[in-house]
């Protein structure tokens, strides 16, 4: 049974033409496969929806098996599937790195004690310990991907989406999240317009092209 699995979506936002015209991916547990395509060909889109943030025109979208559709379908979802948006400043919104960190945590239910212990682990594992009492939003671009990352990885995610992970990241810290990302045990989707990252990676890969996606290996 794949993990996830988009099968014939079709999709326009309202007022525009088409972007999506019956594309479908499956992801299996513990594969790690790469979204290709040119700038502005429904990349983004097709990861919004996997986690409800976007409903398909047609097509069905499944997720741990399950048919989603309503958004009550979608709240596991979302606990389960971390992602990490194109934009950090989409994803944080906490004064602090720490409490950032810890939202997801605390919204789970987890004590105080309990959340900041993940939070200072997270930020161990991560190598990002001495960003955790900075100003989330005096951050530099590459600091707050990288702490976009420890927010979804606190939530222990079945599976990860990443969208332009490498956005901002300089050369050493861009290893480091080749790194970090090899580690993990969790499946991947992943776009990237960084051929050297996607090689290392998630080297196998959909093409999105006039709407459709293409296994390419
Ligand atoms: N909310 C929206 N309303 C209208 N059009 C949108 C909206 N969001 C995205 N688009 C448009 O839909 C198209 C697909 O956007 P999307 O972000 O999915 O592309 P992408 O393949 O991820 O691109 P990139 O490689 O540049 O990140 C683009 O032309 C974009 O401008």
């Amino acid at each position: 049974m794949p993990l996830l699995e988009l099968s014939d979506i079709k999709f326009a936002y309202p007022g525009h033409d088409p972007i999506l015209n019956g594309a479908s991916l499956s992801l299996e547990a513990g594969e790690r496969l790469s979204i290709l395509g040119p700038n502005g060909a429904g990349k983004s889109t097709l990861l919004k929806m996997i986690v409800g943030l976007l409903k398909p025109d047609a097509g069905q979208v499944s997720v741990f098996g399950e048919t989603r559709d309503q958004e009550a379908d979608f709240h596991d979802v979302r606990r389960r599937v971390g992602f990490v948006f194109q934009d950090p400043d989409d994803q944080l919104f906490s004064p602090t790195v720490a409490e950032d960190i810890a939202f997801g945590p605390l919204n789970l239910g987890k004590s105080r004690d309990e959340a900041l212990a993940l939070v200072d682990n997270i930020l161990a594992k991560l190598a990002l310990t001495h960003l955790r009492d900075r100003i989330t939003h005096r951050l530099s671009g590459g600091e707050k991907r990288l702490v976009t990352l420890a927010t979804v990885l606190v939530m222990e995610p079945e599976v990860l989406l990443l969208d332009e992970p490498t956005n901002a990241l300089d050369e050493e810290n861009e290893e480091r999240l080749v790194e970090i990302l090899s580690g993990l045990p969790q499946a991947m989707l992943l776009i990237s317009h960084d051929p050297k990252f996607r090689a290392r990676v998630a080297p196998s890969a959909y093409r999105l092209r006039a709407g459709v996606l293409t296994r390419e290996d």
